[in-house]
């Protein structure tokens, strides 16, 4: 029996693969996820200090000349203190001396000699950027779970973090069944073709921080399947595509049998992707594809990506949208629930001009996709539909309107 996306996704969720952690430096931990919790051991900044290049001063001396006898720099150690009638002159960055009330910016000071004629009035804390503004001790940085990204090793760099703890990278092995398939470096003869989905597989999985191992192309045969399958059990998922319909050729399911397979589900209310399973053997995930290239695809987009997150330990496993506004009407067929791919441009979802389950130029020319509800027959111009994205690299050919403005 089908199951519906929504519990295709509900199984791959509840099942919690076994996750493994190593120490790495933190130069090498973008899109790595965090197995560890983050609390800062340092304020920031770690003390009082200038936010201008100016003149630490007592408010009271507002429109009074006083004496500027000592120049504070950034990393200075000594500390001073001024009291009513002095100033420092002080350097962005530079921590303020003891009995500093504000800071006077250079641009706005009468120097003479060793005197500065100070404006008025003077605000108290002025220009002073305070000892744990940013962070304080003991604030949770970052959570386990959390998705690296450049910001973040900000954060850790700023602790004076060398090493963190992180999930290791999902092991992916894939593989294709068809014997009419060759990979892309050999020779192809007229009756056969090339085998698109394990590249494309391996690409995404890549981009998805997978590390990623081809076995190779397995003819239909359920001997070369169990070989197959056999060398890809180390990895933590199995991605194949081809062999799952019900062809005289269409060995994958069977041979899975052979390994003690335990299906999570093994056929879903979709179109295209219906024969799509998944299940598991001992602790590897498996996800078999049909061997259509578009259907395979955004199979992987939906179940593959949904696997991937759960062996990454990431605390954000689920697929999110977005809102857009349909370009142009379109008319489906009613009673299946239905991927459209198309392409979002930052407003609305224009649904790919020419698509099939087979066919491989839908992908590449989207950015996402919709999924149409089983009770829809039409969606309006203009109708608000979720778009779910392939890749989210958000840059435009041409040149756009960057700038907000009061109005809407
Ligand atoms: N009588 C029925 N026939 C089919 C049904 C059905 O329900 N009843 N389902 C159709 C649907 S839906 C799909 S999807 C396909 C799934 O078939 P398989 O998973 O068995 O895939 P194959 O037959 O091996 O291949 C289908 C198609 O895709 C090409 N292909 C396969 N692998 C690759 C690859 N790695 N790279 C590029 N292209 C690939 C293959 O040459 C075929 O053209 O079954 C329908 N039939
Ligand atoms: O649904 Mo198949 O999966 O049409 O391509």
């Amino acid at each position: 029996m089908p199951v519906t996306v929504e519990e295709a996704l509900a199984r791959i969720h509840a099942h919690r693969p076994k996750l493994r952690r190593e120490f790495i430096p933190i130069e090498e931990a973008i899109g790595r996820v965090l197995a560890q919790d983050v609390t800062a051991r340092y304020n920031l900044p770690p003390f009082d200090n200038s936010a201008m290049d100016g003149y630490a001063v007592i408010c009271s001396d507002a429109g009074k000349r006083v004496l500027a006898e000592h120049t504070i720099f950034a990393g200075d150690r000594e500390q001073i203190r001024i009291a009513e009638g002095q100033a420092a002159r002080i350097m962005t960055g530079a921590r303020i001396p003891e009995g500093t009330e504000c800071i006077v910016p250079i641009e706005e000071v009468t120097v003479e000699g060793e005197h500065v004629t100070l404006p008025s009035p003077l605000r108290a804390g002025q220009h002073i950027r305070l000892c744990g503004e940013d962070i304080q001790t003991d604030d949770t940085l970052l959570t386990t779970g959390d998705t690296l990204s450049a910001y973040h090793i900000t954060l850790l760099a700023s602790q004076g973090i060398t090493h963190v703890c992180v999930y290791h990278r999902p092991r992916v092995a894939i593989f294709a069944s068809g014997s009419e398939l060759k990979m892309h470096h050999e020779q192809v003869a007229p009756y056969q073709l090339y085998n698109t989905n394990s590249p494309t597989f391996a690409a995404r999985a890549a981009e998805l921080e997978c590390d990623v191992h081809f076995v190779g192309t397995a003819a239909d045969t359920l001997d070369a399947l169990l070989e197959h399958i056999d060398s890809a059990l180390q990895s933590d998922l199995i991605i194949t595509s081809g062999g799952v319909s019900v062809g005289d050729a269409d060995y994958t399911k069977e041979a899975f049998t052979h390994f003690s397979f335990i299906p999570l589900f093994e056929k879903v209310d979709l179109k295209p992707g219906k024969p799509t399973t998944v299940g598991t053997i001992g602790d590897t995930l498996v996800l078999n594809l049909p061997g259509n290239p578009m259907a395979a695809a955004l199979c992987f987009e939906l179940f593959g990506q949904a696997l991937i997150a759960s062996l990454s330990g990431t605390n954000a496993p689920f697929h999110n949208s977005i809102t857009a506004r349909m370009k142009h009407a379109y008319n489906v067929r009613p009673g299946r629930r239905t991927l459209l791919p198309g392409y979002y441009d930052g407003n609305h979802f224009t649904v790919c001009e020419k698509f099939a389950p087979g066919m491989i130029t839908p992908l590449a020319l989207s950015n996402g996709f919709i999924m149409l509800d089983e009770a829809c027959s039409a969606v309006a111009q203009e109708a608000e539909v979720r778009f779910i994205p392939t890749r989210f690299v958000w840059r435009s050919g041409s040149a756009v309107s960057l700038v907000s403005t009061s109005e809407a």
